[in-house]
């Protein structure tokens, strides 16, 4: 049997995102999901508490809302490999695809490519499918929005139906943001009461076309920065 996975949730206040640290308790290989740069600070101090070795930062999507810390966090890590998904056209070390894995000690994250938030959005899922890591795609009641960067809420409703709601009932869905101090759900939970996402495709495309929200505050600075890892006009160490 594998030795237990470590799971802490971690909260950035400002962007209301959650960076999830994934780490195998015996070998200590770990990986970073969704890091925000201002709190670099902390989840660095955080891995090395915990001796933990960092082998890959992965961001779920091209974020529109905060910087990535992967590309600087890199510079403090050694043989840390940042990682993203490949149709988003971003930079990292690792250009995932459909089916493919990261692996930390002897555990994994698969890929399933999740569009429709962005081009480039994708659900990391255990591979014993106990948790499910949706990034925007998938949020608590609720869902990424679509009136930017590519977004189609018609194939987030496919992606949403055949990608994480065919994922077995009790699998944990863990998002990148919350709004409204909510910290996981489950894969049946959403499947029965997520307001949007149990409408007809029609009343769906109807709801996220009337979100009417705001354009988020960064995305001007943000999304360049992240097409190459948050590195955006940062100076390379020596
Ligand atoms: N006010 C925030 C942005 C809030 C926002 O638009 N969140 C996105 C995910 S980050 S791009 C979203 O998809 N929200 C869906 C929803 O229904 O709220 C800011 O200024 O950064």
């Amino acid at each position: 049997m594998a030795p237990p996975l470590l799971l802490l949730q971690l909260f950035d206040r400002e962007s209301c995102t959650y960076t999830y640290l994934l780490a195998d308790s015996e070998s200590k290989e770990a990986v970073l999901i969704d890091p925000v740069l201002e709190t670099l600070d902390r989840d660095m101090k955080l891995v090395t508490e915990l001796g933990l070795t960092l082998k890959v930062a992965v961001n779920t999507h091209c974020h529109a809302d905060h910087i990535t810390s992967s590309g600087l966090m890199k510079q403090q890590v050694l043989g840390l490999n940042s990682a993203i998904c490949g149709l988003s056209g971003a930079q990292a070390d690792i250009q995932l695809r459909e089916g493919d894995s990261i692996p930390f000690g002897p555990h994994r994250l698969v890929v399933r490519e999740t569009p429709g938030h962005t081009d480039g959005c994708m659900t990391l899922v255990t591979a014993d499918q106990t948790m499910a890591f949706t990034g925007d795609a998938l949020l608590i009641r609720g869902c990424g929005r679509t009136d930017f960067q590519q977004g189609c809420s018609k194939r987030l409703y496919e992606s949403v139906h055949s990608k994480i709601f065919t994922l077995p009932d009790s699998c944990l869905v863990y998002p990148a943001h919350d709004y409204q101090g909510q910290s996981v759900s489950t894969v049946g939970e959403e499947r029965r009461f997520n307001p949007r996402l149990t409408k007809s495709l029609d009343e769906f495309v109807h709801i996220m076309n009337n979100l009417n929200l705001p354009k988020p505050g960064k995305i001007d600075i943000a999304v360049p920065c992240n097409m190459v890892c948050g590195l955006h006009q940062v100076e390379p160490t020596p």
